[in-house]
């Protein structure tokens, strides 16, 4: 498949954290603005380190690295950079993870990072056209207790926030426990989903439909172990937001010839393309799509279904998910 096929099809992204586009360069460069010391040589020995044998090896990685993101400046660099790989990818409406915690436990304000992660967005609307919303997403290996205070901290900032999620080490750590804290969020107005069925089993998929209620189920790639569980995805048309690149990264899958995402988009489920993690798992939106055709023989009608999923998943009002659909189709 030509790549300027891939470029022009207009994408939307649903599982992003921001954390993870922090790129080895710009790792280095807010580690001198902040004067904190990397346990790097360069960045050539940062992406050395970028070898993941599962989740928890990269995370360890990753929560490290996010101690150089001290300011708002720093979280808006961060954005911004991401924004502009949006754009050359045709990247058109981006829905983005921030794990507060990982920032509030360090002692960074909460009210510091939604400020710089929300002028970005604010300037990509203005001046690349770029649409976004923000998904504020609790970190399930720490406890309710503090996934409680932070949504309270988020609550003077909802119009800024639409949804929360649920990340980090999955294993253990089942959706049940975040029952309450996503019963009161949904209160509140925000819309919920969360990362099931990465390394965790189909239980915390059901889980993760019937206890938190969520829009979407981030991964879900292990849904296809319960035939009963995919027949539900499928009839709800329930959005699973799959990260090929990231599954093969964290040894989800061995290689991405063994991905299951072609298989459950022909079954008929509304799985859609995402980088998760760039800068750690070596690619954003584009090089994602074109693994797929690489490995997977992608054909275009697969990546067009793909791109209008992706609209039909997200958050948009229904008329603009409809007119990108129609464009993503070859329609409009
Ligand atoms: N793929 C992933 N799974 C769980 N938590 C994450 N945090 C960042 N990326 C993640
Ligand atoms: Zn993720």
């Amino acid at each position: 498949m030509d790549i300027s096929f891939i470029r022009n099809l207009p994408k939307a992204e649903l599982h992003l954290h921001i954390e993870g586009t922090l790129e080895p360069e710009l790792m280095v460069v807010l580690a001198e603005r902040n004067g904190i010391a990397l346990p790097y040589k360069d960045t050539e020995a940062i992406r050395q380190a970028y070898q993941f044998t599962n989740l928890q090896s990269f995370l360890d990685i990753y929560y490290a690295g996010a101690g150089v993101l001290q300011t708002a400046r720093d979280f808006y660099d961060l954005t911004w950079a991401y924004l502009e790989r949006c754009k050359e990818d045709n990247v058109v409406h981006t829905e983005i993870f921030f794990d507060p915690q990982t920032h509030t436990e360090r002692g960074i304000a909460f009210d510091t990072v939604l400020e710089g992660i929300d002028k970005a967005l604010e300037d990509a609307r203005e001046k690349l056209g770029i649409t976004s919303h923000l998904i504020m997403s609790f970190l399930r290996h720490l406890p309710e207790e503090s996934a409680f205070e932070t949504l309270e901290a988020a609550l003077p900032h909802k119009d800024r926030i639409i949804g929360v999620g649920l990340d980090s080490s999955e294993a253990g750590f089942p959706p049940e426990m975040f029952e309450r804290v996503f019963e009161k969020a949904r209160q509140e107005g925000f819309i919920p989903v969360a990362h099931a069925g990465e390394e965790g089993p189909p239980a915390y998929i059901y889980q993760a439909l019937d206890l938190l209620k969520v829009a979407r189920i981030d991964h879900g790639v292990r849904a296809v172990e319960d035939p009963a569980l995919m027949a539900r995805l499928i009839s709800e048309r329930m959005p699973l937001t799959v990260c090929p690149f990231s599954n093969v990264k964290l040894k989800v899958f061995e290689t991405l010839a063994d991905h299951n995402i072609l298989a459950m988009l022909d079954q008929g489920a509304c799985v859609t393309v995402n980088s998760d993690d760039p800068a750690y798992f070596g690619g954003y939106m584009n090089a994602n799509f074109q693994g797929l055709a690489q490995d997977l023989n992608m054909t275009e009608a697969q990546a067009r279904r793909l791109a209008a999923n992706s609209f039909e998943a997200s958050f948009l009002p229904e008329a603009e998910k409809r007119a990108w659909m129609a464009r993503a189709l070859g329609e409009g």
